[in-house]
């Protein structure tokens, strides 16, 4: 009698395409939604992590652009400048989550952002999407007039004599301008360009500020009307006093959040950037993990999504 081949492990090989066209074919809803939308992405120097992690959050871009979305990478950089400033031995402090900059911190911050990680992200997207043309370009607020800013104001209470005083955070700025021309351009592109954009903004004056990358990112999304801005961040998402992950809430929800002292830390200002943004027009901000692998696909091509959607 003839032995029936053992064919188990290429029914298995065969079953896992079969789970992956089918999961293609239920994204179809989704691909046709997100169909030549921009959707900006900020990149938190958290979740960069490890260098596999990066390539693979670059290939996951190739990949949007490739389905039809116009992504548009803001990044940020914030324990890379850390370590650099560590490196030459300039101490760095932080008031309501914004770097104090001096004149040196400055200097590290701009080669560390619009240099080594700018074109490090830039770089990898470019090698990800070679095959099929798709490049990163590296790019920063000074480029294009894209980001102008004024110097950002805090204000302290003395808990003694309870008079306001100003605290003085250096070249911090705030977004006052966006022009988006540049970037219009590039994603309207026959050739598939995808911005990487560093969170260097210019005074009127012509001088050079570090700005937070999250209201860099809310800033552009804001002026290019984007239909998602996705935040990628270190935690599951926005969590409720039980520590529990909240999938969906409004604007007014979002500021009883802060309100209440839920969200704290480096939370408030992605709450009141994904706030701004979607009164300037942005459908919808989500806030996510960016070291869990696919989770920006997950957000944009499945039912449930990942993370917390903040809308109107
Ligand atoms: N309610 C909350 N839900 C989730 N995270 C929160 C909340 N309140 C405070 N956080 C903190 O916010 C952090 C994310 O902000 P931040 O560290 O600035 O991220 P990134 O560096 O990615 O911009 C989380 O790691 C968490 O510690
Ligand atoms: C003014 C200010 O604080 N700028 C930030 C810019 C980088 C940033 O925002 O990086 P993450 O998104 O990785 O935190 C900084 O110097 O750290």
């Amino acid at each position: 009698m003839s032995k029936t081949p053992d064919l188990s492990g290429l029914e298995a090989q065969e079953g896992k395409g079969w789970v992956t066209a089918r999961t293609l074919a239920e994204a179809l809803p989704y691909i046709q939604i997100y169909d030549r939308e921009t959707v900006v992405i900020k990149y938190g120097g958290h979740a960069m992590g490890e260098e596999a992690v990066a390539r693979q959050f670059a290939a996951d871009v190739v990949l949007l652009k490739l389905m039809g979305v116009n992504p548009v990478v803001v990044h940020g950089g914030g324990p890379q400048i850390s370590a650099m400033l560590d490196r030459a031995g300039v101490r760095s402090t932080f008031v309501d989550g914004l770097r104090v900059t001096d004149e040196a911190t400055m200097e590290i911050a701009e080669m560390v952002l619009s240099g080594a990680v700018n074109k490090e992200i830039a770089n990898w997207i470019s090698l990800a999407g070679r095959e099929a043309d798709v490049r990163g370009v590296g790019l920063s607020g000074k480029d294009a007039g894209l980001l102008t800013v004024e110097k950002t104001t805090r204000t302290r209470r003395d808990p003694d004599s309870l008079i306001e005083h100003e605290v003085d955070l250096g070249f911090v700025g705030e977004p006052t301008r966006v022009d988006p021309k540049l970037i219009r351009g590039l994603i309207e592109s026959e050739s598939d360009w995808v911005p990487v954009i560093a969170p260097i903004g210019v005074s009127e004056d012509g001088r050079t500020f570090n700005v937070n990358a999250d209201t860099v990112a809310g800033a552009v999304a804001g002026s290019l009307k984007a239909k998602r801005m996705l935040l990628l961040t270190d935690v599951a998402g926005v969590l409720d006093e039980k520590g529990e992950l909240i999938r969906q809430m409004s604007v007014a929800e979002a500021r009883g959040l802060i309100a209440s002292g839920v969200a704290t830390g480096g939370m408030i200002p992605k709450l009141e950037t994904a706030i701004k943004a979607v009164e300037a027009g942005v459908e919808a901000v989500v806030i996510l993990d960016g070291r869990r692998s696919h989770a920006m696909l997950v957000e944009l091509f499945t039912e449930h999504g990942a993370g917390t959607l903040i809308q109107a």
